[in-house]
């Protein structure tokens, strides 16, 4: 085995102070250690700039360390007080959004230069488009309940019965969501300890991560912003369902939410996975719809428990406004013509440019077969002519079309945060397009494979960033490219 080379800085598990002084690309803050050998770079994610932490080293190497925040020892002068209850999900809940979205910028631009070869990206940076609603955005919540708490003032694991989040990097050990967290629904949240006093009551155990037994697992809720609407899911394994009564447990929700309810499901998880939808198991509607509808752009999508949708529907339009204002912006290479829109999911955007150009005949490829038929529900739902879709891999499908070599004009491509596989991405440049519109959840990836797209002759446009997730450490990219 080769030797691993060593710092002469830090080891692996020391726990250390760390002034965090600057930030760097998916929400890793850096601190610097320094001293007769000269600097060394620690990186702590899900830290801010200018806060004082304590870190326990996880990775070393011989040019930088990584280390998992223990905990805050004093706050960033940046730091402003919010009225939530702050959860892991939201590390940047206290750093004001402006500052939030500085450092979004020019960690991301800094990732195209460093990663994508793009050393003047700033040339073709578009604009910031911000998160409509910057708390409260979030349509969809997955709340897990546990047997194992953590007790703040003693620093340690207790038994317990809890329902919110896991403790940020403790698999095992959950915490209480007592009030709103701000991302989602407030009235649904600050009532999230209700709905635990009233299962802790039933004598029914919560999930035990470690022996991987209980009997409540998880309650995941959609929310809709066009009806103010709540579908819940309520999971948990079979072996103690005769002894818990699921219409009781309907009513108790009604009598919490009345007619904010749209419906109440059931889902029978008996797998050990961290997963709240089991490959087995079932899932039953016990009371009302068992979908809610939700409106984007001024289209309708129904949306079951399973089905992928945008999670800040808000900012999801600002999103595909700007991928189809790039798209449109040469009519010629879209009117008359056939789009491909790779990677599809429900198909919001090809249906929202099918909706915008004249005569123009969209293929939306996916390889989920249940987002594929919601898809093509969708389009009927929103009477959308002009679309083609198929449930398949990307690669496959254009290995078994080459009819459209050299007949596409412009391709949008959204793929998941993986990135285009090499291969596929081959079959995307060999198809010869004028133009592509590629979207983005990680531009780290996306950074990797548009320097496969420059070789081939594609230059950047325009470069957007989209603030889908205010608080996190995600960033949204479009861009447009356009070949020689
Ligand atoms: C970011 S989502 C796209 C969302 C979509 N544009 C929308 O707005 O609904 C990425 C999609 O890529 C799909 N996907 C992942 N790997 C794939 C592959 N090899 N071939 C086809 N689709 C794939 C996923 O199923 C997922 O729906």
């Amino acid at each position: 085995m080769p030797r691993r080379e060593r710092n002469k800085f830090v080891k692996r598990g020391e726990i250390i102070e760390l002034l965090i002084e600057d930030y760097a690309f998916g929400g890793k803050g850096i601190g610097r250690l320094r001293n007769k050998y000269g600097e060394f770079v620690v990186f702590v994610p899900n830290t801010i700039p200018g806060q004082t932490v304590k870190t326990q080293i996880n990775k070393s190497s011989k040019k930088y360390a990584e280390g998992k925040l223990l905990e805050v020892i004093k706050q960033s002068v940046d730091e402003v007080e919010v009225p939530y209850q702050d959860i892991p999900g939201a590390p940047y809940i206290n750093l004001p959004i402006k500052k939030q979205h500085a450092y979004k910028t020019t960690s991301t631009l800094e990732l195209f230069k460093r990663i994508g070869k793009i050393h003047d990206i700033e040339t073709y940076f578009d604009e910031f488009v911000s998160s409509p609603s910057t708390f409260h955005y979030r349509n969809k919540m997955e709340y897990g309940f546990s047997a194992i708490g953590y007790d703040r003032i003693k620093k340690t694991d207790i038994d317990a019965f809890t329902l919110g989040f896991k403790r940020r990097g403790l698999w095992w050990c959950g915490e209480n969501l007592n009030k709103d967290s701000g991302l989602f629904d407030a009235q649904l949240e600050d009532n999230l300890k209700n709905i635990r006093n009233y299962c802790e009551q039933t004598g029914l155990p919560p999930w035990h991560g470690p022996k991987k037994e209980g009997f409540f697992r998880y309650l995941v809720i959609r929310k809709s912003y066009k009806t103010n609407k709540l579908l819940f899911n309520l999971v948990t394994t079979s072996y103690d369902l005769p002894k818990f009564n699921l219409n009781k447990f309907a009513d108790y929700l009604i009598e919490l939410f009345g007619d904010r309810i749209a419906g109440f499901l059931h889902t029978i998880n008996d797998e050990i996975g961290d997963r709240t939808i089991a490959t087995t198991g079932s899932l039953n509607l016990i009371h009302g719809d068992d979908k809610i509808v939700e409106q984007l752009l001024d289209l309708n999508f129904e949306i079951s428990m399973k089905s992928f949708f945008q999670t800040n529907p808000k900012s999801a339009e600002k999103l595909y406004s700007k991928v189809i204002d790039y798209a449109l912006e040469n009519k010629e290479a879209i009117n008359n013509t056939v789009v491909l829109d790779l990677f599809c999911g429900t198909g919001t955007i090809g249906q929202i440019l099918a909706s915008k150009a004249t005569n123009t005949k969209i293929i939306g490829v996916d390889i989920v077969a249940s987002a594929i038929e919601d898809a093509k529900e969708n389009a009927k739902r929103n009477n959308i002519q002009g679309l083609q879709f198929y449930a398949a891999d990307v690669g496959k499908f254009l290995s078994e079309h080459p009819e459209y070599i050299g007949k596409i004009r412009t391709i949008i491509l959204d793929p998941a945060r993986a990135g285009i596989t090499p291969k596929t991405l081959k079959k995307i440049i060999n198809l010869n397009a004028e133009r592509l519109v590629y979207v983005s959840c990680n531009p780290a990836t996306q950074a990797r494979d548009i320097e496969h797209f420059a070789a081939a002759g594609y230059n950047i446009k325009k470069l957007s960033l989209v603030d889908q997730f205010p608080h996190t450490a995600h960033i949204e990219t479009v861009l447009l490219l356009e070949k020689e």
